[in-house]
């Protein structure tokens, strides 16, 4: 997609990977031994055992062309530089207005309490909040989620003023607090303090009344809760849109008299004959809600469990999108994501690491890597239904001519509108319920088996056929033939003993654990039946 550029005018530069020449060896001894291998194989056909021949060969050829293909994501890493200083200098006041949507889907599974920290990051960002729209779309339509954003409403005239006079990070009150006051002077911490107060008062009284199922009467009476009522559920309920906070309102300020983003509660209408289509419907239903009230040229995606990290989000994905050589090629702009909650060893890769580390910049080198659904900046156009065309010009300067010229209730009654159910039909969504148990293994780092999937069994086949043949082949060294056995087998028992070495959760698992993560029996039972059949084999 993009030129290796150290062009001073250009907001973004790409640099390619360092040590780019000791990678190449290796991957050149790698094809090597894989040319090696063809060849040896080719040029010895053996007269008996054709088929054991041709099993191996389909393998190796298969992996030599597996291999080849991960190189084209591991060749040519690309690093992305942005130059935001540049960003202000050329753009000033001129920048786009950037659209928010949150999607939240069930205040059990997602506590509200959690949701409002990753609103509350992205209220934070380091951006004019005259440009900034915040959507949080609930896709359960409740009432609880709808008190606990008025509550982050409240507290934003707090938080912002906070977060700039004191430029931390992260921005997410929750993770913010997390961890101890690195500051040392007194009143710092005295401000400190006195904010975590307030963020911990704000989530014990969501929490409650999320605990309750209810809301305050105080709050029912104050604010427009009109729409909610006792039949409504959250599969069956009309489309409700409000706008918590209304950005072109001169009163709408924080205590330092900064002017809010605008905040909007989003809930399309769910109807048990129409599908909603999950976060993709929740989605759909933004872009056209959106596209009435802010309209913003740029959209990024959140979802409600993961916060914003960093407050310069926005200026480092408008150096892509607004750089004048390169910005008209690039649609969207992506984020790695960052996991709190892995243990230590991170026992089952799920920090995406290696992808984000390794994958996501080698496959820049081919023009970007898939969107992975989260923490993406997009061009609204790309969104709506835009051909790429070389002559394509992008325009992202300046506010663009807005829709929203009507008063607030007029907005919130046209937005509704696009938020009505014509092509989306109920289904089921729900999330597993975290068992204690397996969060406790989880957190001790212990794999979790206990469902009995093919798997499985081919896993415990390959462990148990290892063991086997190893002690097979250790039997024969002690008892039988001594170490004279070593001549011929070395290579074998090594490999096997490698094999048993990697292999050793799933003996924990099969024969000395017994919690409900272990291996289930029939797993079992499946496996030393194919172990018996393979060792029976030779016999015959
Ligand atoms: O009916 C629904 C169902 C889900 N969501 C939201 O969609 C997001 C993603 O759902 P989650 O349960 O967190 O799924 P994950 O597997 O964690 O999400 C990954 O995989 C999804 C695709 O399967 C992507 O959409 C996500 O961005 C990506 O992070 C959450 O904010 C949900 O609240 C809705 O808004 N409506
Ligand atoms: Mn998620």
């Amino acid at each position: 997609m993009v030129d290796i550029e150290n062009g001073s005018g250009y907001l973004f530069t790409a640099e390619s990977a360092k040590g780019r020449a000791a990678y190449k060896l290796y991957a050149s001894s790698v094809l090597a031994g894989i040319l090696l291998i063809w060849f040896y194989r080719a040029t010895h056909i053996p007269l008996e055992g054709r088929w054991a021949w041709l099993g191996l060969f389909g393998a190796e050829i298969w992996f030599g062309f597996y291999w080849f293909v991960t190189q084209s994501a591991r060749w040519n890493p690309i690093y992305y530089r942005t130059h935001k200083d540049k960003l202000s200098q050329r753009f000033g006041a001129q920048l786009p207005k950037v659209d928010i949507f949150v999607c939240t889907a069930d205040p059990f599974a997602e506590p509200p309490s959690l949701v409002m920290s990753t609103i509350l990051s992205l209220m934070a960002y380091d951006y004019e909040p005259e440009k900034l729209s915040i959507y949080l779309s609930d896709d359960a339509g409740s009432i609880l989620t709808f008190y606990a954003l008025w509550e982050a409403s409240c507290f934003a005239k707090h938080w912002l003023p906070y977060c700039k006079k004191f430029k931390m990070e992260p921005r997410s009150p929750m993770a913010y607090f997390s961890t101890p006051c690195k500051d040392n002077n007194n009143s710092n911490y005295n401000e400190w303090s006195s904010m975590k107060k307030l963020f911990e008062d704000m989530t014990s009284r969501i929490e409650r009344v999320v605990s309750l199922g209810k809301i305050p009467e105080e709050f029912k009476e104050q604010k427009r809760v009109s729409k909610w009522n006792a039949e409504m559920t959250s599969r069956n309920h009309r489309p409700i849109v409000q706008i918590m906070i209304d950005g072109r309102d001169q009163t709408a300020t924080d205590l330092d008299g900064n002017p809010l983003p605008t905040l909007v509660y989003v809930a399309r209408e769910k109807h048990p004959q129409h599908h909603h289509n999950f976060k993709a419907g929740a989605m759909n239903a933004l872009l056209r809600v959106s596209s009435e009230i802010s309209n913003g040229p740029v959209i990024l995606n959140v979802d409600c469990d993961m916060y914003s990290n960093n407050s310069e989000s926005v200026r480092d994905a408008l150096c892509f999108f607004m750089d004048e050589e390169k910005g008209r090629e690039i649609a969207y702009v992506q984020f790695p994501q960052n996991f709190d909650n892995v243990t230590k060893n991170d026992l089952y890769a799920s920090s995406l690491k290696f992808i984000s580390d390794v994958d996501f910049h080698g496959m820049d080198g081919h023009g970007g890597p898939l969107y992975i659904g989260s923490g993406c900046f997009h061009r609204r156009e790309s969104l709506c239904g835009k051909k790429y065309s070389e002559a394509y010009k992008a325009e992202l300067r300046g506010d663009r001519p807005s829709i929203a010229q009507s008063n607030v209730y007029t907005l919130e009654e046209r937005a509704k509108n696009l938020a009505t159910c014509t092509y989306e039909e109920n289904s089921q969504w729900g999330k597993e319920v975290v068992d204690e148990e397996v969060s406790k293994r989880y957190e001790n780092e212990m794999m979790e088996f206990g469902s009995s999937s093919p798997m499985f069994v081919i896993l415990t086949t390959i462990a148990m056929l290892n063991l086997l043949c190893l002690a097979i082949g250790v039997k024969r060294m002690v008892m039988d033939e001594g170490v004279e056995i070593l001549d011929s087998l070395l290579l074998q028992i090594l490999i096997c003993g490698l094999i048993v070495l990697i292999n050793a959760p799933v003996y924990q698992a099969l024969f000395l654990r017994s919690d409900n993560g272990r291996m289930p029996t029939n797993v079992m039972f499946a496996s030393a039946f194919l172990v018996l059949i393979a060792y029976m084999i030779p016999m015959v």
